[in-house]
C-alpha cells in the first residue's frame, strides 16, 4: 500500500510514521509512505501557498494552483491512488471506512490548514473526501497520520500474528473484551477467575459476553444489525436481552 501525504508541513510526520509498527512495515516494504511539501509547486519566489477569500471573510484558503501542481505530479507516478481531501465535512472514518480503503492500490491525502482548500481541489481532483468527527483540527496532517496508521494495520501481513487486528474493537462489530497480564491482583481489583482456569472454551464464552456486555453499555447503536450465532443468542438471553431487538434494549 502505498500512501503519499501533501502536507505544507512534512516535518510533523517524523515519528509517527517512523516509529514501532509503521517503522517495521516500512521496512519490509509492506507500505511506503511519502511526503510531499505542496510549497514544491508554489510559482512564485515566496512559495505561497494560500491567499485571501474571495468574498472577504476570516483567515487564509489553500491555493488551488501548488494543489493541482503537487496532486497531478504525484497521480502521474501512481495512477492507480485514491486522491483524499481531509475535512470536516466528509464521510466520518470508521473501521469500515479504514478495511475500504486498505484494500486500495494507494491513497494521496491532502493536509489542509487555514481555513481549508480552494473548492475548485475538491470539485477537480478529489476521490473521497474524511473527517475523523464532528470537531475542527488546526489541520489535515493528523487526520492523515490517523488514515495511514488505522488503514496500515489491515494491510495484509503488517501486524503480526500475536497483534491480529481480527479481535480488535469493531472488526466483527463490536468493541473488545476487557484485556488483563499479571498482576493478578491489584489493590483489591482482581483478574476475573475464568481467565486463570485455563479452560479456552469458557475463556472464549465469557469474552463474547463481555463484548456484548460492554458494547451494550458503551455503544448500544453497534448492536443494532449484528448477525447472532446460535451461542452468541444465549448469552443475549443471559444478559437479558431479546436476540431480535439488537438496539441493546431488553
Ligand atoms: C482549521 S481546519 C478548516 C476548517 C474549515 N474552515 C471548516 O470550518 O470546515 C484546517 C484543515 O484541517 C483539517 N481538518 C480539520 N478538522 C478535521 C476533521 N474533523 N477531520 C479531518 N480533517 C480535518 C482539514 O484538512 C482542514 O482543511
Amino acid at each position: 500500500m502505498k500512501f503519499d501525504i501533501l502536507t505544507l508541513f512534512p516535518a510533523m510526520f517524523e515519528g509517527p510514521m517512523t516509529e514501532s509498527i509503521l517503522k517495521r512495515a516500512s521496512d519490509k516494504g509492506l507500505i511506503e509512505i511519502g511526503l510531499h511539501n505542496i510549497r514544491d509547486w508554489a510559482f512564485d519566489k515566496h512559495a505561497t501557498a494560500d491567499d485571501s477569500p474571495y468574498g472577504g471573510g476570516a483567515g487564509m484558503v489553500m491555493k488551488v494552483e501548488p494543489l493541482a501542481g503537487a496532486i497531478e505530479a504525484v497521480k502521474e507516478k501512481r495512477p492507480g491512488s485514491k486522491v483524499i481531501l481531509t475535512t470536516p465535512g466528509g464521510r466520518p472514518f470508521t473501521h469500515q471506512v479504514a478495511q475500504e480503503l486498505s484494500r486500495e492500490e494507494g491513497l494521496i491525502i491532502i493536509c489542509g490548514r487555514y481555513e481549508g482548500v480552494d473548492e475548485r481541489v475538491r470539485t477537480l481532483f478529489v476521490d473521497d473526501e474524511i473527517s475523523l468527527g464532528d470537531f475542527v483540527l488546526t489541520g489535515g496532517e493528523i487526520a492523515a497520520m490517523v488514515i495511514v496508521d488505522a488503514v496500515s494495520r489491515l494491510v495484509p501481513a503488517v501486524l503480526g500474528h500475536e497483534e491480529s487486528a481480527q479481535y480488535d474493537s469493531f472488526a466483527d462489530g463490536l468493541l473488545e473484551y476487557p484485556q488483563y497480564t499479571r498482576p493478578p491482583e491489584f489493590r483489591g481489583e482482581k483478574v476475573p477467575d475464568i481467565l486463570l482456569s485455563g479452560n479456552h472454551a469458557e475463556i472464549a464464552k465469557w469474552r463474547r459476553k463481555e463484548q456484548i456486555r460492554r458494547t451494550l453499555a458503551s455503544r448500544p447503536e453497534l448492536l443494532d444489525g449484528i448477525e447472532w450465532s446460535k451461542q452468541d443468542k444465549k448469552l443475549l438471553k443471559e444478559l437479558g436481552l431479546d436476540p431480535h431487538l439488537t438496539k441493546g434494549t431488553a
